[in-house]
């Protein structure tokens, strides 16, 4: 809202303030059983507002439990925000506690865009069970199976258009992953998957980040500002509003309207889409639940896998031994003769370390998604308001130097004991993916593509820094973006093919004997 001047930032104060009073009138009138979690002291009414900063905020919520512990109270106006640094404490609370911890915050702004429909963003309750258990039988570790072959496959075009010249990495990222989840989820065709796609998401991300930025928008406070007719002035932002809902109905609608197309012509694959229409034939399902199943995996499974496999080309440019180390096992394992599957995987215990590596080294989700505590609860003395929203510091735990030595450092054989998987190492899965009822359903599809992105760009390619006009490489550094959703910064790399041989196994040649 400050961004198009609508409201003064002493509008934001005024009503800043009232609602700090009415929540504290709220809490001074109500009996208290237990102290809050320990944090740092706050402000008369606005709290502790000012230890959250914009910024990298998992890193400041880091410094905080280094100081006050692995539970942290923080009061942001009156609500209680409780930053859970441990998995200790994120599982007993997330994980075994999930009936009473599994509801998300509500946002007028959520609402209002009709982000609603989004499974991630929904309530707890029938409505977020019904769809998460669609999915869930389609993402299951049972099930992930099936989409293995269309993962394959993209990655492989992926890698000749990587061949066939300098391009832009990140979109090349995107534009693969959501091939791969418009074929596996929607049967669309790959040709049909064009980077208009890419776009409605990229567009999305933006919308997001800037709607959900905290405190950026009067109407999560004031909800009586939905119904202020948009003629009057200050109320320029509904219009932010309509544009976001546009894009919020692209990604449900858009390409579920090119599923059903592509159904009539005879064009679609075997698919989740077709699994659910037929289902809803014998009378189980309706529409609405349909398009929300299929358009949840594009909107949330797409840009975080593709980020992450951004992130990973960053780590082999700066840790060029890890590298020739995984190119090394892939030579002995898969040999010059043949591309990577995911059937090799058990025999790269190395390859599939990095999998794991990459997941703690760069988290897209650094706090998670976070959660809402339904009822009062109580955990090792303190109190735990009902409303709380608890989140946890993913962010914090994988980078925990007691846990992972050199946090920052990329280093696949932190999970390896004598060449073999090492299992008393903390999986960082069981971290970046959230926790409880609401864990991410898509982690074991999100492996599988890691995994074969990983081993295949490995096998064929090396990479490294780009070089300056005089030759000299350019330097690159990990930056991570602040926001829901966290990217590594852009950066400049070189690429190009390991030998002759690979180069021909790119194209899809027999390589000569
Ligand atoms: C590297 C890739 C990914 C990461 C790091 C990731 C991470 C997460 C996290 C942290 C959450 C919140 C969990 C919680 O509330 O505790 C989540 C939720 C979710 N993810 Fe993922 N995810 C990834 C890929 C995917 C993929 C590939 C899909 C689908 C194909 C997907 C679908 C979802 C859905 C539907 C939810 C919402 C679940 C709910 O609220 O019930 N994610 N993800």
């Amino acid at each position: 809202m400050g961004r198009d001047n609508a409201f003064t930032a002493s509008d934001v104060l005024v009503v800043a303030f009232a609602f700090a009073l009415f929540a504290l009138i709220r809490r001074l009138s109500r009996p208290e059983k237990g102290p809050l979690p320990p944090g740092p002291p706050g402000l008369p009414l606005l709290g502790n507002t000012f230890d959250i900063p914009k910024e990298q905020a998992w890193v400041a919520f880091r410094d905080l439990s280094s100081k006050y512990g692995d539970v942290v109270a923080l009061n942001a106006l009156g609500q209680t925000i409780v930053i859970v640094s441990s998995v200790e404490a994120a599982v007993d609370l997330l994980d075994k506690r999930s009936a009473i911890y599994s509801d998300r915050q509500a946002s007028v702004l959520a609402d209002m865009i009709g982000w609603t429909w989004n499974l991630a963003f929904k309530r707890y309750g029938d409505d977020w069970r019904r769809v998460r258990r669609l999915f869930w039988h389609h993402f299951q570790p049972n099930a992930v199976g099936q989409y293995r072959a269309v993962q394959q496959r993209d990655v492989r075009d992926l890698l000749r258009r990587l061949l066939e010249g300098p391009t832009d990495l990140d979109g090349e990222m995107k534009l693969t992953l959501t091939k791969t989840i418009l074929t596996a989820v929607h049967g669309l065709p790959k040709e049909a998957v064009t980077s208009r796609y890419v776009d409605i998401l990229t567009a999305s991300e933006a919308g997001i980040a800037e709607a959900f930025s905290p405190g950026a928008f009067l109407v999560e406070f004031c909800p009586w500002l939905r119904h202020v007719p948009g003629w009057l002035p200050g109320t320029g932002w509904q219009r932010k509003v309509r544009e976001w809902q546009g894009q919020s109905d692209a990604i449900r609608e858009e390409p579920f309207r090119a599923a059903k197309e592509a159904m009539r012509r005879g064009e679609a694959e075997p698919s989740m889409l077709t699994d659910l229409l037929e289902k809803s034939r014998e009378g189980e399902l309706d529409e609405d639940a349909i398009k929300e199943t299929t358009a949840v995996a594009f909107g949330a499974g797409t840009d975080t896998t593709a980020a992450t496999l951004h992130a990973f080309v960053l780590a082999m440019i700066l840790h060029p031994s890890v590298q020739q180390r995984a190119q090394a096992e892939l030579a002995a394992i898969v040999g010059p003769e043949r591309l990577p599957e995911h059937a090799d995987r058990a025999a790269l215990p190395y390859v599939d370390a990095m999998v794991k590596e990459l997941l703690r080294w760069h988290n897209v989700a650094p706090l998670g998604v976070a959660h809402r505590c339904m009822r009062e609860d109580e955990y090792r003395g303190w109190r735990i308001p009902e409303s709380a929203i608890v989140m946890p510091n993913a962010w914090a735990i994988l980078h925990d130097p007691e846990t992972f030595p050199d946090p920052d450092e990329f280093r696949p054989e932190r999970f390896l004991k004598d060449g073999r998987p090492n299992t008393d190492v903390l999986d960082p899965g069981s971290v970046a993916f959230g926790f409880g009822r609401r864990i991410c359903p898509g982690q074991h599809f999100a492996e599988d593509a890691l995994f074969i992105a990983i081993a295949s760009l490995l096998h064929v390619f090396d990479f490294g820094r780009a070089l300056d006009e005089h030759g000299r490489p350019i330097p690159v550094e990990v930056k991570m973006t602040s926001g829901f959703l966290s990217y590594v910064e852009d950066y400049k790399y070189s690429i190009r093919p390991r030998s002759a041989a690979a180069e021909t196994l790119i194209r899809g040649e027999a390589v000569p004997a």
